[in-house]
C-alpha cells in the first residue's frame, strides 16, 4: 500500500498572507489524519516563506503515535534568524523520516535532486547523525540517476524521485517516456536496496498513472495541487479522494 503524506506547506503559505494564526496548520494536520492519510509532510525553509520552526514542533506533538511525520529540507542551508538549520529540527523533533532536497533558497520550489557522485561524501555524517537519532533518510533525487549504491551505502534508506518533469509531460499529453524514465529509475533504486518514494506536482489527474507504472511505491507526498483541489472540493474530501486512486 502507498502512504500518501500530506504536505502542509501551502496552508502556512495562506496563514502568513494575513500574518494570523488562520488556517490552522494543526487543525489541517488533523483534518487530513481524520480522512486517513498516512503521514504528514512539511519542508520548513530558511527563509520561511511558509511552515515556520514553530510549526515544525508544534505538529511533532499532534503526528506522534497516529501517523509517519515527514520533514524535508536543505541540511546544508541555515541556521538563519530563528530557523535553526534541518538537522537542528530534526534532533529537536525526531521525525519518522527526514528528505533531504537539494533546494537554494532562490528557488520558488523544489526543481532537482542531489548529485550522488558529487554529494556522497557530504551527506555521509549528515546521513549517519539522522539515523542515530531514529530518523528514517530519504534523499531527493531526479528521475535517470545512477549510483544508488553509493546512497544505500552511506545508510540512506529511501530515495525520493522527483516528478516535476513527469507531471508536466503528463499536462502535455505525452507522458511515456518521462514515465519509463521514473520507472527505471525505481527498479534500479530497488536493486540496490532502497525503497521507493515519489513526489512534486501529483495530483488527482496524474497520480493513477504514475503509481500503475512504479511497482511497490512506498509513500506519495502531495501538496500544493491537493491543498489547490482542497479549497473546491474541501480538505477531507479531497485527502480521501487521493487514497482511492491508492488503493
Ligand atoms: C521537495 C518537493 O518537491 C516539495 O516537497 C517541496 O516541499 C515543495 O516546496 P514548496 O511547497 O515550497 O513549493
Ligand atoms: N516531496 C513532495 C511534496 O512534499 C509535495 O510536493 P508538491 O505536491 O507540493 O509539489
Amino acid at each position: 500500500m502507498t502512504l500518501l503524506s500530506v504536505n502542509l506547506n501551502k496552508i502556512a503559505v495562506l496563514r502568513n498572507s494575513r500574518g494570523g494564526r488562520e488556517p490552522d496548520i494543526c487543525r489541517a494536520a488533523q483534518t487530513c489524519i481524520e480522512a486517513g492519510c498516512g503521514g504528514i509532510t512539511v519542508h520548513p525553509r530558511p527563509d520561511q516563506r511558509h511552515v515556520r520552526p514553530d510549526d515544525v514542533r508544534a505538529l511533532a506533538g499532534i503526528l506522534r503515535g497516529r501517523v509517519e511525520y515527514n520533514i524535508e529540507g536543505n541540511p546544508f542551508a541555515g541556521p538563519r534568524g530563528d530557523y535553526p538549520g534541518l538537522i537542528a529540527l530534526a534532533r529537536e523533533v525526531r521525525p519518522t523520516q527526514v528528505t533531504l532536497v537539494p533546494d537554494d533558497d532562490g528557488q520558488i520550489t523544489s526543481d532537482h535532486g542531489f548529485d550522488l557522485k558529487r554529494d556522497v561524501g557530504r551527506l555521509r555524517p549528515l546521513v549517519r547523525e539522522l539515523c542515530e537519532l531514529g530518523c528514517r533518510v530519504s534523499l531527493f533525487i531526479d528521475a535517470g540517476i545512477h549510483d544508488f549504491d553509493l546512497a544505500a551505502v552511506i545508510g540512506v534508506q529511501r530515495i525520493e524521485i522527483y516528478t516535476g518533469p513527469y507531471a508536466e509531460a503528463f499536462a502535455d499529453g505525452r507522458p511515456a517516456a518521462a514515465l519509463a524514465s521514473c520507472a527505471d529509475t525505481a527498479r534500479r533504486a530497488h536493486q540496490a536496496g532502497l525503497a521507493v518514494n515519489a513526489g512534486h506536482d501529483l495530483s488527482q489527474a496524474n497520480l493513477g498513472t504514475f503509481k500503475a507504472a512504479i511497482p511497490g511505491l512506498a509513500e506519495v507526498s502531495i501538496g500544493h495541487a491537493l491543498i489547490g483541489e482542497a479549497l473546491y472540493e474541501g480538505l477531507g474530501t479531497t485527502v480521501r479522494n487521493y487514497l482511492q486512486i491508492l488503493r
